[in-house]
């Protein structure tokens, strides 16, 4: 535990965390609970400043919107990190150290050569046996020492790749939604400046995509099956555009697609057919057997600058489902020009 709390104490808050989340309606799974007790804590201000905008702003928390916290205020400070921090120092330090050795020995070799090469030349015979000596000598140390270097190199080499796998679990934690396996919205973010310093005037296409009636489903049927439902129906979406997209989970039951270099209208026919897809989908529980209800999808699809913020793509296209002139559930609503 990062405070230290008496027993007593820890109990105390452990009780009321729980407590918070039952007046949030939230279900007290882990993160939830870790997000729920560092905010009574009151230690993080901007994690507590974060939930206390979102409740002022009269949205509900939910199970996203809290593992969003727990990703940028609770993991970003966890001793994990500041672990593998230092352990990615040492291997750059021995790294470091390995090869400005190894260039050392290198030139010391050339040195001696030269020196040696010099006597070489000489007209006395004792002299140049003394050289030819002197080079097997000094190249004899050179060959230890490379060997020496090989190992240490090696270890290196090992520590590197454990570096690796744990960097890319690390990766998945800060870019990916945990649930869905889609990208989330700090990756939305780094794509946008990765596109745009690469091409100022490159346009992105963005789909929006909300299911329909999604809270009444949780209700219904529980936060299990919901979940499940959820990720096919995010699997599905994400089909549609392969490794030419960008899909990220942007709210609880929404979800954006971006596609660069994509023409909105082209866009929109995809929207259509991950539409079509879902709403010709039939759930079943695998547990009952019984159908479930029917999922339909609404969609908003634009296209924008890459120089436009993920918060902006994502509040303009999903403004698009919102249009009160439109029909609310099971539709695609294209950005007019
Ligand atoms: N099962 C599950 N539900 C979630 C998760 N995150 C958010 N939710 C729920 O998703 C629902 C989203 O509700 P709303 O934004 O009102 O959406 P809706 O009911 O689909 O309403 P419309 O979009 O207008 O059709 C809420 O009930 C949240 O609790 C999650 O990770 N898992």
């Amino acid at each position: 535990m990062k405070y230290h709390d008496s027993i007593a104490q820890a109990e105390q808050k452990m009780h009321a965390a729980i407590k918070q989340l039952q007046l949030w309606h939230i279900a007290a799974t882990p993160i939830n609970y870790a997000v729920s007790y560092e905010y009574l804590n009151q230690q993080t201000k901007t994690l507590n400043a974060a939930i206390e905008k979102q409740l002022a702003s009269g949205k509900k928390l939910d199970n996203f919107f809290l593992e969003e916290i727990y990703r940028q205020y609770v993991l970003g400070q966890s001793a994990f990190r500041g672990e593998l921090i230092d352990d990615l120092d040492d291997v750059l330090d021995d790294l470091q150290s390995n090869s400005e050795q190894s260039s050392l020995c290198t030139k010391r070799l050339v040195t001696q050569l030269d020196e040696s090469i010099a006597s070489l030349k000489s007209i006395d015979k004792r002299e140049i046996i003394n050289a030819i000596k002197q080079i097997r000598q000094t190249t004899q140390k050179f060959k230890l020492q490379q060997e020496k270097l090989a190992e240490q190199l090696l270890v290196s080499q090992k520590s590197t790749q454990a570096l690796r796998s744990e960097l890319d679990d690390v990766k998945k934690e800060i870019y990916f939604d945990a649930l869905t396996g889609l990208y989330n919205r700090k990756a939305m973010a780094k794509h946008l400046d990765l596109w745009l310093s690469a091409d100022p005037n490159k346009h992105v296409a963005a789909i929006v995509i909300s299911i329909d009636q999604f809270s009444q489903m949780n209700e219904s049927l529980g936060p299990m099956i919901s979940d499940v439902l959820l990720t096919k129906i995010a699997k599905k979406v994400s089909s549609y555009v392969g490794e030419s997209g960008l899909p990220v989970r942007s709210a609880g039951d929404e979800f954006l697609i971006l596609l660069p270099d994509v023409k909105r209208v082209i866009a929109g026919e995809v929207a259509e057919k991950m539409r079509q897809s879902i709403e010709k989908l039939r759930f079943i529980s695998s547990k009952s057997g019984t159908r479930l209800p029917q999922m339909t999808l609404s969609i908003g699809v634009s296209d924008y600058n890459v120089a436009t913020t993920a918060n902006d793509i994502i509040n303009q296209t999903r403004a698009l489902i919102n249009d009160k002139t439109n029909i609310h559930t099971n539709h695609v609503n294209i950005a007019k020009d």
